[in-house]
């Protein structure tokens, strides 16, 4: 148990990424919140996994892109459970689309949701860490797509360069009230993120093979790399990224 009395708040963690973290964390030993969008069942539900196997956790309703949502995503964990220790900033969208015919809205809205929101959320969690007084952990899930480009995805890797840039300068700014700040940079994982780009076989295909360890992701996997950055382990890591894409990176040729 890493995180014994220890509380993770996590964005956008509904289902997917965010959910594999959230039950993750919860097995070992920490009281979770949930923010999401619009899925009131599919929060429930992990909500009551967590409980069913014992945990604690709350779910709010909240649009990241929105500051008063992280003012009022904090609040409700200093409600529930008195203090926050981590902080998972990991809503985000990937509306595929080509670059030359982009849709303004497509463009901001992908910028408001996963930088904008990361952003405010992240300055929300830190403010209460510090009026705290004994640190905690930033997480933001960043992506393989901060280090390298998709053709469909113009709007979208800025956004995942920008959230590991804001961990880099969260962890200058931070390290002085002992507040960790790190990014995770998943592969290729299968959720309803890319389930249509995936749908296409010779290219679900091609992202398996170019995988070291032979399979996709699951949001599972994405749960040790969390706990681990979150826990006392990781006590001297800040400003770090950490590539969990099952060798897709290094596998050029
Ligand atoms: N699936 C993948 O291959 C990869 C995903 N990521 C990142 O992981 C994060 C999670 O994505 P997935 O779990 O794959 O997708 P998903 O679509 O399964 O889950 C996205 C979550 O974000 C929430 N969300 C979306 N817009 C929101 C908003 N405005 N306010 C609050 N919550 C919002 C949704 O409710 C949902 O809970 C994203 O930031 C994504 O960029 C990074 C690398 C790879
Ligand atoms: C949505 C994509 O399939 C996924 O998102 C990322 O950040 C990864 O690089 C994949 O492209």
């Amino acid at each position: 148990m890493l995180l014994e009395n220890k509380v993770m708040l996590i964005t956008g963690a509904s289902k997917g990424i965010g959910r594999g973290i959230a039950v993750g964390a919860a097995k070992h030993g920490a009281k979770i919140g949930i923010n999401y969008a619009g899925d009131d069942a599919a929060a429930a539900a992990t909500v009551a996994e967590i409980k069913a196997a014992g945990g604690e956790a709350f779910a709010l309703k909240g649009d990241v892109s929105d500051p008063q949502s992280a003012k009022d995503f904090i609040q409700a964990g200093v409600d529930h459970f008195g203090k926050i220790d981590s902080f998972v900033s990991n809503a985000g969208i990937c509306p595929f689309h080509a670059f030359l015919d982009m849709p303004q809205e497509v463009l901001e809205r992908t910028l408001r949701v996963n930088l904008h929101g990361a952003w405010y959320m992240s300055q929300a969690a830190a403010n209460q860490m510090v009026k705290q007084g004994h640190g905690g952990t930033l997480i933001a899930v960043s992506s393989i797509s901060a280090l390298v480009g998709g053709e469909f995805q113009t709007h979208y890797t800025p956004t995942k360069a920008g959230v590991l840039s804001l961990m880099q300068s969260t962890a200058i700014a931070l390290g002085k009230h002992g507040i960790r700040c790190n990014a995770l940079l998943p592969g290729t994982i299968l959720t309803d993120i890319n389930k249509d780009d995936l749908a296409d076989d010779a290219k679900r295909q091609y992202m398996e093979s170019r995988t070291c360890l032979g399979r996709l992701g699951q949001p599972e996997d994405m749960a040790g790399p969390a706990v681990f950055l979150a826990s006392d382990l990781a006590g001297y890591v800040t400003g770090a990224s950490l590539l969990v894409d099952g060798g897709l990176f290094v596998n050029l040729q």
